[in-house]
């Protein structure tokens, strides 16, 4: 499995007269863990809608290794690209490993059965977001978390060299988090995915995006982007920034207003 670069060029989205992202350039170099953070309503989902091709913009480029994500068969998107998104309208009825086999999909040909490789990449997603023990489960009657984690290894089962996910930790307890998280940072694919904690995005991602009212307002490593100054202007909220001592990734410390009780 190789990795991808994506180039977002000056990428507006609209719904009717309303501007849901605004002249967004992004790039993720090949490998990299590209973190999309922002206030809610800020852009991210939309922007990781235009990556995995539901939400067309109205100007600029989605490229991924220098095509048109746009202009590219769904097929052979679908074995580049693989998504999470956000609220999946995924009530499938059928069993978790059933799930995760979707992701083989796009690598096979029409009514191909599972090859042994098929069935062990999926026992290897399964393992990856420790759902093993879910693997004939029905899908619709699994909890939110569980749910999110075999939504997770599907796309990893697609062995995709981009990966796009929104708010993937959504729904997982914190062990889940780090395990699911450390996964992705590891993957030799490009990863690009929507955080809200902050303290997660500056320990995992190798670069932030920050948007505020659909436009990128900063950029670059989490040390760079995370400061008081920023998350003041961005979030409205007091914090103080400072290395962890054992990880060295920026940590932040919020200071609300109230005093504690
Ligand atoms: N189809 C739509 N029609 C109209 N407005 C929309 C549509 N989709 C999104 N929006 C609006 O666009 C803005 C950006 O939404 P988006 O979901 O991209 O934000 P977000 O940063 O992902 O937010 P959150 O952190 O809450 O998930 C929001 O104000 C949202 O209400």
């Amino acid at each position: 499995m190789t990795a991808t670069e994506l180039s977002v060029d000056g990428v507006t989205l609209t719904a009717g007269a309303r501007h849901l992202v605004h002249d967004v350039s992004l790039t993720a170099r090949p490998g990299e863990t590209i973190g999309l953070v922002g206030p809610n309503g800020s852009g991210k989902s939309s922007l990781l809608r235009a990556v995995y091709r539901v939400l067309r913009p109205d100007t600029g480029h989605v490229l991924v290794d220098g095509g048109d994500a746009w202009a590219l068969p769904v097929r052979q998107l679908a074995r580049i690209v693989a998504a999470v998104a956000q609220e999946s309208a995924a009530d499938f009825d059928l069993a978790v490993r059933e799930v995760v086999a979707m992701g083989r999909t796009p690598h096979k040909r029409l009514l191909a059965g599972d090859t042994p490789e098929d069935a062990e990449l999926v026992d290897s997603a399964l393992v990856a977001v420790d759902a093993v023990h879910l693997a004939d489960r029905p899908f619709d009657r699994l909890s939110g978390g569980e749910r999110q984690r075999v939504l997770i290894a599907r796309a990893l089962a697609q062995q995709p060299t981009l990966l796009v996910l929104d708010e993937p930790t959504n729904h997982l307890d914190i062990r889940h988090q780090l395990d699911v998280l450390g996964t992705l940072r590891r993957l030799p694919a490009t990863v690009l995915l929507a955080l809200h904690d902050l303290n997660l995005a500056a320990y995992y991602c190798d670069r932030l995006y920050v948007l505020r009212d659909g436009e990128v307002t900063a950029c670059g490593p989490p040390a760079d982007v995370l400061t008081p100054r920023l998350l003041a202007e961005v979030y409205g909220v007091a914090a103080e920034v400072a290395p962890h001592p054992r990880t060295g990734a920026p940590q932040v410390t919020f200071l609300p207003e109230e005093p504690h009780m």
